[in-house]
């Protein structure tokens, strides 16, 4: 089977800590990634070169890899330049995932650049296009990525904000681009992966809700207090 194969209609989990998180460590990534994989993932997401290899050891499934560096000057963090593919690809992942926004990358060179010179040196390799917009979309469906995934829909200063997943924009690519549609960003409930995949999405990324123990431990909090201080309002106007 190939990977593409592997991965369709299956959830990939993306398991990253960055460093200012209580879980960073490569140890913990590859432990996370273990539990995803006992848990039914097709594939896992995974950031730096030594969480990659980490996963990698421990787990045997595909791993999309990306490196998230910030260069002063520029906007695109997720494997922005050549050096970070060259480790991504060292480390043993087998997608390389990269900023395909159409904001100009470290050294002034475009996303259709950057994709040329990546397919040039390692033209077996499967590349991900992490967009957020449809036109960004639709461009990296025409320049040749092998995939194209919704993982900065809402982080880019010009794409739609939401609290919630980019469900337009996840159907629209879905249904006009002729290669995968990874849906990613703010899949937090089994519903609304369902719902992507029923809008045609390929695959469902979740990250966040399954791998970010302090972000699920605040949503929980937030409820509790939200709901709490409605049940006093409730019960204060009933007096
Ligand atoms: C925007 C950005 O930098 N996204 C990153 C991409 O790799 C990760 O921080 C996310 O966790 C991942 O995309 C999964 O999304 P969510 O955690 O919402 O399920």
């Amino acid at each position: 089977m190939t990977i593409l194969e592997k991965i369709k209609n299956g959830l990939i989990v993306s398991c990253q800590a960055m460093e200012d998180e209580p879980l960073y460590s490569s140890y913990i990534m590859a432990k996370m990634a273990k539990a995803a994989e006992s848990g039914g993932a097709v594939a896992i997401r995974a950031n730096g070169y030594y969480d990659i290899k980490a996963i990698k050891a421990e787990v045997n499934l595909p791993v999309i890899g990306l490196i998230k560096k910030k260069y002063p000057g520029y906007k695109p963090y997720i494997t922005p330049t050549i050096d970070e593919v060259d480790k991504v690809i060292q480390a043993g992942a087998d997608i390389v995932a990269i900023d395909a926004t159409k904001l100009i990358k470290p050294g002034d060179i475009t996303t259709a650049e950057f994709f040329n010179t990546i397919k040039r040196k390692y033209p077996e390799m499967l590349v991900m296009a992490d967009i957020s917009t449809y036109e960004e979309g639709v461009k990296a469906y025409k320049l040749g990525f092998d995939l194209v995934s919704t993982t900065l829909a809402g982080y880019t200063d010009y794409s739609r904000k939401s609290d919630q997943p980019d469900f337009e924009l996840i159907q629209g690519l879905a249904e006009d681009i002729k290669i995968p549609l990874i849906a990613e960003g703010r899949i937090w409930t089994p519903e609304q992966a369902v719902k992507a995949i029923e809008l045609g999405a390929y695959a469902v990324v979740v990250g966040t809700a399954i791998t970010r123990p302090h972000e699920i431990t605040k949503y929980f909090v937030e409820h509790i207090k939200k709901g709490g201080d409605d049940l006093f309002r409730n019960k204060m106007a009933s007096y």
